[in-house]
C-alpha cells in the first residue's frame, strides 16, 4: 500500500536526469537540499547526493526501484526530436508515460512534473504571445510533437486531488545553455559545412529561446507550488525567457560569438519550406535503403521562418515565475561554454 504523506517532500526522482535539461535540474535540486534519484537509460555523470538508476522508463519494475520513498517526480526524458523515429516516440513518450504514471501510483508518489513543450500548440504558422489556452495543434509539425501532445494530455488528466496525486506540465521553448546537445552543436555544424549563409524569410520573425537555468527554475517553482488547493493542479505552464528575439539575430549572436559569420542573404520562406518537404519525403522513401538526415527539415524551416513566442503570464501569476538569467547574459554564458566549437578550435 502506498505511503503518501509520510515521505520527505525533498526526496525526488528525475526521469531523464542524465540529459541536458535533466542534469541542470538535478544540480539545482541538490543545491536546494533535495535528495535525488536519477532514472535514465544512460548514466552520464556522478554527483554527491544523487543515486543513479539505469533503465528504460517503459520498464515499470525498474522505475519502481527509483521511485521508492520519493514524493516528487520530474519526468524530462524523451528521445531526441532529430531521431524522427515514429515508433520510438510512440513507445517512450506515450506508452512510457503511461508506465510512469502507473509506477507513480504504485510507489505512492504525490506530485508529477512533466516537461512538455510549447510546440504542442504550434502548427508551423505564426504564434504571437500565445497563451496556454490555445488548442493543441491539429496538425503537429512532426512525430515528436504529436507524441508530446498525447503525453501532456495523459499527465494532466491523471491529476486527482481525491487520490492525492497532483500533476502539472511545464512547456519550455527553445532551451539553450551549456551542454545543450542540439541547438548550438547543430548550428555550428551547419556553419562549418558552409550552409549558414541564408536567412529564411525577411528575418523579422520573433521567437522565444529559453536559458536552461530559467527552465529549471520554472520546474522547481511548479513542484513547490503544486498543492491540492493551488491553481496549478492539472494545468500547463509556458516557461520562457520572456524576451522574444528575432530568430536570426539570436542565431547570428551565437555564430559571431563563436567566430563564424552571420547569414546575410535572404531566401523566400515558401521556397525553402518546399525544398525541405521534398527532401524529407525523399529521405522517408529511401529509408529502407539508405539513411539520409537532411539539415533543413520542414520542422526546422518552420521554426526558423515564423513567429513563435509565448506568454508566461500564467506562470508569473500562479507561481511567481520570473526568469533568473536575462537573454544577453544567457548568450554570453552559452558561448563561453563551447570553447571546442569556436572557429579554428
Ligand atoms: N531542448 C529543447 O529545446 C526542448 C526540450 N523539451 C523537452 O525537455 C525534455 C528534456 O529535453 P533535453 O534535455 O533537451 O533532451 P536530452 O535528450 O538531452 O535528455 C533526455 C534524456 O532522456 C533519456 N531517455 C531517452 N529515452 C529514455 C528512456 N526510454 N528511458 C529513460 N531515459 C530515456 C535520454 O537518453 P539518450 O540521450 O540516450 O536518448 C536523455 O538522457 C524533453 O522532454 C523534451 O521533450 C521541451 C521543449 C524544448
Ligand atoms: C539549421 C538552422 C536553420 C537551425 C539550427 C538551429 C536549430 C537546430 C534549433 C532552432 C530552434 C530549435 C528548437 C528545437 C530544436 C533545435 C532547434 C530546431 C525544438 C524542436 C526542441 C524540442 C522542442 O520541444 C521544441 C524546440 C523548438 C526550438
Amino acid at each position: 500500500i502506498p505511503k503518501r504523506g509520510i515521505k520527505s517532500s525533498k526526496r525526488c526522482a528525475v526521469i531523464g536526469g542524465s540529459g541536458f535539461l535533466g542534469r541542470h535540474l538535478v544540480e539545482r535540486l541538490v543545491d536546494r537540499g533535495y535528495t535525488v534519484n536519477v532514472f535514465d537509460i544512460r548514466q552520464a555523470y556522478e554527483l554527491p547526493g544523487v543515486t543513479f538508476h539505469q533503465g528504460d522508463l517503459c520498464d515499470r519494475q525498474a522505475l519502481l526501484l527509483a521511485l521508492k520513498e520519493v514524493s516528487v517526480v520530474f519526468h524530462c526524458a524523451s528521445p531526441a526530436p532529430a531521431s524522427d523515429d515514429r515508433a520510438l516516440f510512440q513507445r517512450v513518450n506515450i506508452d512510457g508515460t503511461r508506465t510512469v504514471i502507473q509506477a507513480c501510483h504504485e510507489a505512492g508518489v504525490q506530485k508529477l512534473i512533466l516537461t512538455s513543450s510549447a510546440s504542442v500548440v504550434f502548427e508551423g504558422t505564426d504564434i504571437k504571445n500565445g497563451r496556454e489556452d490555445l488548442p493543441y495543434a491539429k496538425k503537429p509539425i512532426d512525430y515528436y510533437t504529436e507524441t508530446k501532445i498525447v503525453q501532456e494530455k495523459l499527465v494532466l488528466e491523471a491529476c486527482s486531488k481525491e487520490k492525492g496525486f497532483l500533476t502539472v506540465a511545464i512547456r519550455p521553448h527553445g532551451i539553450f545553455g551549456p551542454r545543450d546537445p542540439q541547438l548550438v552543436p547543430i548550428l555550428i555544424d551547419t556553419a562549418r559545412r558552409g550552409k549558414m549563409k541564408f536567412i529564411i524569410g525577411d528575418g523579422s520573425n520573433l521567437v522565444d529561446f529559453t536559458y536552461v537555468e530559467n527552465v529549471v527554475h520554472g520546474h522547481i517553482l511548479a513542484a513547490e507550488h503544486l498543492k491540492a488547493d493551488s491553481p496549478l493542479c492539472g494545468q500547463a505552464y509556458h516557461i520562457t525567457n520572456d524576451e522574444p528575439v528575432r530568430f536570426w539575430d539570436f542565431m547570428s549572436q551565437i555564430l559571431e560569438g563563436l567566430g563564424y559569420s552571420a547569414p546575410r542573404y535572404h531566401l523566400p520562406y515558401t521556397l525553402v519550406y518546399g525544398i525541405a518537404l521534398l527532401l524529407w519525403l525523399m529521405a522517408l522513401v529511401l529509408r529502407p535503403l539508405i539513411r539520409i538526415k537532411p539539415t533543413f527539415t520542414p520542422m526546422r524551416v518552420a521554426l526558423a521562418g515564423t513567429h513563435h513566442y509565448y506568454s508566461c503570464a500564467r506562470a508569473k501569476k500562479d507561481m511567481g515565475y520570473q526568469p533568473l538569467v536575462p537573454l544577453r547574459e544567457a548568450i554570453v554564458r552559452t558561448v563561453e561554454s563551447y570553447p571546442h566549437l569556436r572557429k579554428g578550435a
